[in-house]
C-alpha cells in the first residue's frame, strides 16, 4: 500500500461528504478505449453515434490536442457529455500533465460540470504514487463539493522510466486506480529509446538464427533468418503483474501506425495473451480490431467450457484430447468464460455467437 495511509484509513474518503471510495474495481468492459479531440467538430460530431459502438469514449485534452485548443477541448467535452446519453458505454477522459498550466484548470471544470457522468480520469506521465494521491485528494475535494455519490474513478499512463520503476506502488496507491495503460511514444523518449514510433515493433530488434557451420567453421555470410522481437514485452508484462497484484486493469496504449491494421492486431494480440483487457484506438478503424482481438474467440470459449465441464468439482486432473487438465488449466479457463459471459452480457452479436456453442 505504497507507505502512505494505515490499512484502516484506505477505504475512508479523503474529504468529508465525498463518496465511499470502492472495495473492488469493477470488470467493465473496455476492449477499445477510443480517443477523441473535444475540440475538433467533425470528431465530436461523430461523437454521439459512437455511442454502443464501443466500450470506452475518451475525450482527450493531453497530447495530440493545440496548445490553443486546449480551453476549447475542455468545454466541448463538457457539452458533449452534457447532451449525450451514454448507456453502456463508459466515458473517460485524459486530462493534461499534473505540471502543465491546465491540469487544475481540467479537474475543476470538468468535476462539477460533468462529473456525474464521467466514469474514468487518465492522468498521463504518472512518475510516483505522490501524483495519484494529489489527484485522489482533489477528486475527493470536487465529488464532495459537486455532491457526486459515487468516486470518479483514476487511469495511469506508463510513460516515463520512473514512473516504471514505480509501477507497483502507482497500482497500489489509491482505491481508485481502475488500470494502468502503457504510453510507449513518451516511455520510449524518456528511456532514450532509439525509435521514433508511436508503439509498435522495430525492424533492428531482432535476433538472428545461428550460422551453418562448414568444415567446422561457421560460415557467418550465409543467408540465415531473422525474428523481429517485441520491443515492449518486458513493460507490458511488468505492468500486468503490478496490475494484476492490485486487483486493477492492464491496457496496452496506442498503435501509431493506422494504416497498417494487421500490425495493430498483432500488437494489440501480444497484449490481450499477456492479460491486458484492451487497448487504445485513435482513429474509428481501430475499434474493430480492438473488439475483436479483445473479446474471446468462439473456439476459446468452447474449449474452456469444455474444461469446466470435465473437471466436475474442480479438482484433481483428467486428460481432455491428449493434454493433461488440472485446477490450473480450469482457472484460466473460468477467467476466459468469465470475460465471455462479461462482454455477451453488453454485446449481442457475441452473446449470440457464444451461446451457440455447447461445452
Ligand atoms: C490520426 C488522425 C489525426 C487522423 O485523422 P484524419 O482526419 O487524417 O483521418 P481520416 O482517415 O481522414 O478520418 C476519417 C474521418 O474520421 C474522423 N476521425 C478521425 N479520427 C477520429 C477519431 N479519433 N474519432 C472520431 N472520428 C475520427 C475524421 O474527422 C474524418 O471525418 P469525416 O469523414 O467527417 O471527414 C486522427 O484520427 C486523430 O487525431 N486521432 C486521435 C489522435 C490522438 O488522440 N492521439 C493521442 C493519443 S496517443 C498518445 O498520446 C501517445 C501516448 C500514449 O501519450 C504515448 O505513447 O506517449
Ligand atoms: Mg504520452
Amino acid at each position: 500500500m505504497s507507505g502512505s495511509r494505515s490499512a484502516k484509513d484506505f477505504f475512508r474518503p479523503l474529504a468529508v461528504g465525498a463518496p465511499t471510495p470502492l472495495t473492488e474495481i469493477p470488470a467493465r468492459p473496455s476492449r477499445a478505449i477510443h480517443f477523441f479531440d473535444p475540440s475538433n467538430p467533425k470528431m465530436a460530431a461523430k461523437v454521439p453515434d459512437m455511442v454502443g459502438t464501443v466500450d470506452v469514449l475518451l475525450g482527450n485534452l493531453e497530447d495530440a490536442i493545440k496548445a490553443d485548443n486546449k480551453v476549447a477541448a475542455r468545454e466541448g467535452l463538457v457539452e458533449i457529455a452534457k447532451k449525450t446519453e451514454f448507456g453502456a458505454t463508459q466515458l473517460w477522459t485524459r486530462i493534461n500533465a499534473l505540471d502543465s498550466p491546465w491540469a487544475l484548470d481540467d479537474l475543476t471544470t470538468l468535476v462539477p460540470a460533468i462529473g456525474d457522468k464521467l466514469d474514468v480520469v487518465m492522468v498521463p506521465k504518472v512518475q510516483g504514487a505522490e501524483d495519484i494521491h494529489y489527484v485522489d485528494r482533489l477528486l475527493a475535494q470536487l465529488e464532495a463539493k459537486a455532491g457526486l455519490d459515487r468516486p470518479i474513478l483514476v487511469h495511469a499512463i506508463l510513460e516515463t522510466a520512473r514512473g516504471m520503476a514505480n509501477v507497483e506502488e502507482i497500482c497500489g496507491a489509491s482505491p481508485r486506480m481502475q488500470g494502468v495503460s502503457l504510453g510507449p511514444a513518451d516511455l520510449a523518449a524518456d528511456r532514450r529509446m532509439k525509435t521514433t514510433r508511436v508503439g509498435g515493433g522495430h525492424p533492428g530488434y531482432l535476433v538472428r538464427e545461428d550460422p551453418p557451420s562448414e568444415n567446422g567453421v561457421a560460415n557467418i555470410e550465409a543467408t540465415r533468418a531473422t525474428f523481429q522481437q517485441d520491443l515492449w514485452h518486458y513493460t507490458i508484462a511488468r505492468m500486468v503483474d503490478a496490475c494484476a497484484m492490485h486487483g486493477i486493469y492492464p491496457y496496452y496504449g496506442p498503435f501509431g501506425d493506422i494504416a497498417d491494421v494487421i500490425a495493430c492486431e498483432d500488437q494489440f494480440r501480444n497484449a490481450y495473451l499477456l492479460g491486458c483487457v484492451g487497448a487504445w484506438s485513435l482513429h474509428p478503424k481501430q475499434i474493430a480490431i480492438a473488439n475483436k482481438v479483445f473479446s474471446p474467440s468462439v473456439e476459446d470459449v468452447a474449449h474452456a467450457r469444455r474444461v469446466v465441464a470435465a473437471m466436475g468439482d474442480g479438482t484433481g486432473a483428467v486428460m481432455l484430447d491428449g493434454k493433461m487438465e488440472d485446477d490450473a488449466s480450469l482457472k484460466q479457463c473460468l477467467v476466459m468464460v468469465e470475460l465471455a459471459e462479461q462482454l455477451a452480457a453488453i454485446d449481442p452479436e457475441l452473446k449470440q455467437a457464444y451461446e451457440g456453442i455447447t461445452a
